[in-house]
């Protein structure tokens, strides 16, 4: 089945669910990520928003429903499919390479990105050159945009926790992304740096990825940047809206704070 991309969104979950053993992890959710949005996937612990994510991304395969993205159905189709189609998500520390700097570490992002012969590889000519030197000029963009320019030569293991996550972040921007998909980006960061993280998240959109959606417990940065929030509780989708909307929601405040925190 294929939607009218002209009206429907970037990424277009329907239906979606995910059964392990006799655990329904992930139950019949739907909701949207519109080019230019920025969408927030929250719940409490064990919720299945991380489920809900490797679905999406080709992690996991669901047990029923439909992943579209620009239009097309792509449920079930491995992650770096998804990657080359234009769904990136970014891995905690993983992908680092400590030895190397802040720059070489994005670079070879985007090497590994790169669809090459084998013939160019040992025979490079103008093109691959100059490929190259796109990959270069690309790179060290992507360290300025994510706050790390200072850093540039820096190498990793020097980094703080603060700054690896932004790395994190520059090596999925290396696949050049059009929905960036973040888990847990602010694991582990201050409240300065969570803000931090989230103004550059804002410049993002528009400029390095067309949308972002984002699974995080720290609610200051998701109420902060996110344009809708969807809500999960027990594998289901509970609420959405804008963040607003939802940090009003009744039935969001019980599932996080339980029974009598309105009273
Ligand atoms: N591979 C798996 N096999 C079996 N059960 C799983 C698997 N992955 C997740 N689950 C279960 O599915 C439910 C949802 O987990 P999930 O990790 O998606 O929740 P979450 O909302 O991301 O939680 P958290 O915020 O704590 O990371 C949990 O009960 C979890 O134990």
């Amino acid at each position: 089945m294929t939607l009218s991309s002209s009206t429907s969104p970037m990424l277009a979950v329907r239906g979606l669910s995910k059964t392990f053993g006799g655990l329904k992890a992930v139950q019949d959710i739907s909701f949207d990520v519109g080019a230019g949005e920025i969408v927030g996937l929250i719940g409490p612990n064990g919720a299945g928003k991380t489920t809900c994510f490797n679905l999406i991304t080709g992690f996991y395969t669901p047990t029923s429903g439909k992943v579209h993205f620009k239009g097309e159905d792509v449920t079930g189709e491995k992650p770096y499919r998804m990657a080359r189609r234009g769904i990136v998500r970014s891995f905690q520390k993983t992908n680092i390479l400590k030895s190397l700097t802040v720059f070489e570490n994005v670079l070879t992002g985007h090497y590994l990105n790169a669809h090459q012969s084998l013939l160019r590889t040992f025979f490079p000519g103008k093109a691959v050159h100059e490929a190259e030197q796109a990959a270069r000029d690309s790179a060290e963009r992507i360290v300025n945009v994510m706050g790390l320019g200072a850093r540039m030569n820096a190498p990793a293991y020097l980094l703080s926790c603060g700054e690896l996550r932004l790395l994190e972040v520059a090596l999925a921007l290396s696949a050049k992304p059009d929905i960036l998909m973040l888990d847990e980006p602010a694991a582990g960061l201050n409240s300065q740096e969570a803000a931090e993280l989230g103004h550059i998240l804002k410049r993002l959109r528009g400029t390095m990825v067309q949308s972002i959606l984002i699974v995080e417990h720290n609610m200051g940065l998701v109420m902060a940047v996110s344009d809708r929030v969807v809500v999960m509780h027990f594998g289901a989708k509970l609420a959405e809206g804008t963040p607003l909307e939802v940090q009003r929601h009744p039935q969001v405040i019980e599932a996080y704070l339980g029974r009598g925190a309105q009273a």
